[in-house]
């Protein structure tokens, strides 16, 4: 039966679900709707695990994503004075076989804008096939500068959603894919059980580009400075250089800093880092004109349940891994997959379908937020010299390869294995 289904937060997962959705049923009435005022195609290097490669097979779009790859040969570990400490996962080095491509690099990494676009562009696509071919009925619509203002659940009936600009209508499901810091878990769940779902790891991280230099290589390259901040640079082939700032430093103001202007959080961000070495003084000054610039706290959700009523959450709203376990966007791929085909196979039955979208999530949930506790980056000056010599001494006694063994990306068949994809005929997709 066909549904009537708000998404919320036009970001990874819920485009990658109104495509799914819409290749299930087209008959299904999906409205996408973004706070921004146009997509947001920024964001850095996103990168696919395990299930996610086959689901972005079956949506058919694998071909169009690599077509966006970055083009990135390993990592290194730079010193203070800018030298090579440790190289590690370098590709065509013979010691990191069996890691898809790269090593270090997944085989499948784009950037965020890159992925947003072939998504949304690609349910376009199809919406514009379907009316093409004769579908009558259903629709995808995406509306950017809006926001929800209020929802009431009336059981049976469905949500009445009340919009920013006065708005009512009437939806089947809400589905919240509004990022880690969904409004839509806090509307849905109450502020308590959202702010308790909310586990902050103790670290800080901003994202932006600046232009790329010379000695920019396609190694991402990693420095430590005092006062538990670090530096991660990576060009991947491309015209701008991605900057990540990873930060426990200046953490209250920081924090602060997330509810204010862009300009208010690129001045703390700048406060924080003056000073660390390395090239930091060109980063900065990169990130005053940066148009991306991104920051926000690393963190987990974990909640009690991923739906309440007839309203759902798909992606870090409802079960945010954090950047750190690189485990994300595929999460965010398999929660779009689980539900849309769960829909399709309860053949629209909404408390059957997000009764087993709850259930058939816990396990690939608990196995993304792999990481518990905060996130530790070296504080003192000993700390970061112990580190980085640490790990000079390591490449040097090519330890390095026996650690790119035990990277995640090497586990991604062992991961598939353990938690092998549900298949959905009923999504109609590729196989
Ligand atoms: C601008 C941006 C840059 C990012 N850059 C990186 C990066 O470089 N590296 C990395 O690992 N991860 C990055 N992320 C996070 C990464 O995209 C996600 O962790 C992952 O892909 C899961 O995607 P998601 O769709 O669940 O969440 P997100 O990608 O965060 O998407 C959520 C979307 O919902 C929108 N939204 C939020 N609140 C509302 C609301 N109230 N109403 C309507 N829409 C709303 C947001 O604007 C966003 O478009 C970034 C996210 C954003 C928004």
């Amino acid at each position: 039966m066909p549904l009537k289904i708000l998404i919320i937060g036009a970001g990874v997962a819920g485009p990658a679900l109104a495509f799914l959705l819409q290749r299930a049923d087209p008959l299904h009435h999906i409205t996408v709707i973004e706070r921004a005022p146009a997509l947001r195609a920024t964001g850095l290097q996103l990168d696919f695990k395990a299930q996610g490669t086959p689901i972005v097979r079956k949506m058919g779009l694998l071909e169009a994503m690599r077509a966006h790859r970055v083009d990135e040969t390993g990592a290194e570990v730079i010193g203070a004075k800018g030298e090579s400490l440790a190289r590690f996962g370098i590709r065509g080095d013979s010691g990191t076989e069996g890691l898809q491509s790269g090593g270090f690099t997944n085989d499948l990494e784009i950037m965020r804008g890159d992925m947003v676009k072939v998504i949304v562009d690609a349910s376009v696509a199809d919406r514009k096939k379907l009316e093409e071919s004769g579908v009558r009925g259903g629709g995808l619509r995406y509306v950017f500068g809006m926001n929800v203002k209020g929802f009431v659940q009336r059981e049976a009936e469905g949500v009445d959603v009340t919009f920013q600009d006065g708005r009512e209508e009437n939806f089947d499901l809400v589905v919240g894919a509004d990022g880690q810091n969904s409004r839509t878990r806090k509307m849905a769940f109450g502020d308590e059980i959202s702010r308790e779902a909310f586990k902050e790891l103790g670290s800080q991280v901003a994202y932006f580009t600046v232009p790329r230099t010379e000695s920019d290589s396609t190694l991402a390259r990693i420095f430590f400075a005092a006062r538990s901040r670090a530096i991660l640079l990576r060009n991947g082939g491309r015209p701008q250089t991605q900057v990540y700032l990873f930060s426990q430093a200046n953490m209250e103001k920081t924090k602060a800093s997330y509810g204010k202007s862009v300009a208010e959080q690129k001045a703390v961000w700048k406060e924080t880092f003056t000073g660390a070495g390395w090239q930091t003084e060109r980063f900065l000054e990169g990130m005053q004109t940066a148009d991306d610039f991104y920051a926000h706290q690393l963190a987990q959700v974990k909640l009690p349940a991923l739906y309440k009523g007839r309203i759902v959450l798909v992606g870090d709203a409802g079960y945010c891994p954090s950047v750190m376990t690189g485990k994300g966007t595929t999460s965010a791929f398999i929660g779009a997959y689980v539900l849309a085909g769960e829909l399709a196979r309860q053949k629209s039955n909404l408390d059957a379908a997000l009764k087993s979208y709850n259930e058939i999530m816990k396990e690939p949930v608990d196995r993304a937020q792999v990481i518990s506790g905060n996130v530790s980056l070296p504080s003192s000056s000993l700390a970061v010299w112990f580190i980085r010599n640490g790990l000079w001494a390591a490449s040097s006694l090519r330890i390095d390869k026996l650690l790119m063994r035990l990277m995640p990306q090497q586990t991604d068949e062992k991961e598939l294995r353990a938690w092998p994809l549900p298949e959905y005929p009923e999504l109609n997709l590729a196989e």
